[in-house]
């Protein structure tokens, strides 16, 4: 009996570990942490074949190196396992955060709550034929507080007409990013946090790479019209994602927040 009981937690130690690199993997594919992932791993194996093969001096230099690197790990990883840990929460508060919602409709006004997706594309849809440009964040779980305090607080409930107005290439509010939470606007001429990450087509400037940015940072939904193309982009988890047509993306938008 143990010994089955052993087996299925080695098995589910091994699932675990796969899981965990391939994670691992996926967050730094493409970016420069890829080669010092790679470098990491191939420091470790040879640590490794130097114990197996009693090589002393070596084994014990790699050994102190690779103590010491936990540390420098951290530092130099230090986006990577925000994202990571962000991805976790994410999803294990999805359902939670749907249950929320749901004692929230119970207690507040629906229109206060649930999160105009529809208008919202609606402004961005406008704008794209004016090439008016625009910066949406959505919040989800994570905090925004710390975005919010760079632009001027707003409490506006949200509809197409104003925030048209708000990016109006002559508004005063029209720079920077207007942050969203529930169905208002909560920030306007808010400063984002810029990605570093050198994957990013040069022709994408400082409005999307902001975009990019906050969603790596945090768990938040990221709207951009180019002022340039009058293109609608959609970005989520520091990622450009793909859709066809303005309804597709109100769908993912709402999965995305439910
Ligand atoms: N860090 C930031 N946080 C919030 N908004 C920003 C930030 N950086 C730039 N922006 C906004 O983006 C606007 C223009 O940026 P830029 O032209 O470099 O972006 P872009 O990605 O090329 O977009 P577009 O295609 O609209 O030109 C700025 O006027 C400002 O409103």
């Amino acid at each position: 009996m143990d010994l089955i009981n052993l087996r299925i937690l080695d098995i589910l130690d091994i699932v675990l570990v796969a899981f965990l690199l391939y994670s691992i993997y996926k967050l730094v594919k493409g970016t420069a942490a890829i080669n010092i992932f790679i470098g990491i791993v191939i420091i470790y194996l040879v640590w490794k074949l130097t114990q197996f093969l009693a090589m002393e001096m070596l084994s014990s230099v790699l050994g102190e190196f690779i103590g010491v690197g936990m540390f420098a790990l951290i530092v130099v990883f230090q986006q990577e396992i925000r994202k990571f840990l962000l991805m976790i929460g994410s999803t294990n508060f999805g359902r939670r955060r749907q249950f929320l919602r749901q004692l929230k409709f119970i207690r507040d006004n629906p229109e206060d709550t649930i999160t105009n997706i529809k208008a919202i594309i609606n402004a961005c849809i406008e704008m794209r034929k004016t090439h008016t440009g625009a910066l949406i964040i959505i919040k989800r779980t994570t905090s925004l507080d710390f975005v919010k305090t760079s632009g001027d607080s707003m409490d506006i409930r949200i509809n197409s007409p104003i925030i048209e107005s708000i990016f109006y290439k002559n508004s005063p509010l029209h720079d920077g990013a207007m942050i969203i939470e529930d169905n208002h606007i909560v920030a306007t001429r808010a400063i984002l946090p810029v990605t570093n990450d050198n994957n990013i087509p040069l022709r994408f400037g400082l409005r999307h790479r902001a975009a990019v940015g906050i969603s790596e940072k945090t768990d938040a939904l990221a709207l951009v019209v180019s002022e340039e193309t009058g293109r609608l982009s959609y970005i989520k988890n520091g990622e450009f994602v793909i859709f066809k047509t303005e309804e597709e993306l109100i769908e993912k938008i709402k999965k995305d927040l439910a």
